[in-house]
């Protein structure tokens, strides 16, 4: 039987590349089959996963350029007993996509808020006058080409390929080097691996909580790579943290330091462990047949 991977949508998005790039590495390294369901926001995507309606959901975290996608750390906080399977690397580079005969025809650019940030620079210097209008997904935003060639869109290469739309210009992010970090996640514990995260809420008003927090990992000589707050939406001034750290759960020392913070937080999830897929040239160019193979849930 199939496994349905849920992703961003509609089709063409980074996410969805993401998703058959992790697809096809399970079907090499398992044998396992794997359709592709697309979801219109990254909350619905991690819904669709912790409601058992999709085995698996693929969501972007963080940017090199622009940092953590914070629509997915809400979610991943909010739903309960999502587990991370692996984490993947993405290149992004964007293009800006349009109809207009001439970029200086072009008043308004639409696309997700990480691509549009990932792109400033450009814009500013090409398009200053141009209205930005946020989107869901990068895909969405090239609905709007067609009825108004005065509308740019901000999406990959692939995706102006997919929807047969002419590209003006490629690559526009502000710095070549733009990676993305993909998380695939399901209900099922964690396969283990060289990284873990987690995320706790403390309790309020507590001088020096978060130090004390961080000591419990310093103490054992532990390696955080990445500490990220959020609000925790209760009241003004009160966090979340987001821990990622640089070793597996059953290590002995994170063990006891997992045992610690139990005692001194609120609320503590534990994402689990997971590995980081190394991502080659030949999987991130799914082919047309990958592409057909899929589901749609919008
Ligand atoms: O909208 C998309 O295509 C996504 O997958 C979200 C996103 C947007 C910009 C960079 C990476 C992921």
């Amino acid at each position: 039987m199939s496994l349905s991977i849920a992703h961003l949508g509609p089709t063409g998005t980074y996410a969805e590349a993401a998703a058959l790039t992790y697809s096809q590495w399970l079907t090499q390294e398992t044998g396992q089959q794997s359709i592709l369901c697309s979801y219109p926001s990254i909350a619905q995507t991690l819904e669709a996963v912790a409601n058992g309606q999709a085995s698996l959901g693929v969501v972007p975290i963080e940017n090199s350029l622009e940092g953590s996608v914070t629509m997915t750390m809400d979610a991943l906080w909010r739903f309960d007993n999502l587990q991370i399977q692996q984490a993947l690397i993405l290149p992004i580079a964007h293009a800006l996509i349009s109809c207009a005969s001439d970029l200086a025809l072009i008043r308004a650019i639409y696309s997700h808020p990480q691509a549009l940030a990932q792109c400033q620079g450009w814009i500013d210097k090409f398009l200053p006058l141009a209205q930005l209008v946020p989107t869901n997904a990068t895909t969405e935003a090239l609905q709007h080409l067609e009825q108004d060639r005065t509308a740019g869109a901000i999406a990959s290469q692939r995706a102006a390929q997919l929807y047969n739309l002419p590209i003006l210009a490629c690559p526009i992010n502000d710095y070549p080097d733009n990676h993305t970090r993909f998380l695939v996640v399901s209900l099922n514990p964690s396969s283990g691996g060289s990284h873990t995260s987690l995320a706790f809420s403390v309790p309020a008003n507590i001088p020096g909580a978060l130090a004390k927090l961080l000591q419990i990992f310093a103490s054992r000589n532990i390696n955080l790579s990445r500490i990220e707050s959020r609000p925790t939406k209760r009241s003004l001034g009160e966090y979340l943290f987001f821990i990622d750290i640089e070793a597996n759960a059953n290590d002995p020392a994170i063990k006891s330091a997992i045992a610690e913070l139990k005692l001194h937080t609120e609320t503590l999830k534990i994402f689990g462990s997971y590995p980081v897929l190394p991502i080659n040239s030949k999987n991130q160019n799914p082919t047309e047949k990958d592409i057909l193979a899929q589901e749609t849930f919008e």
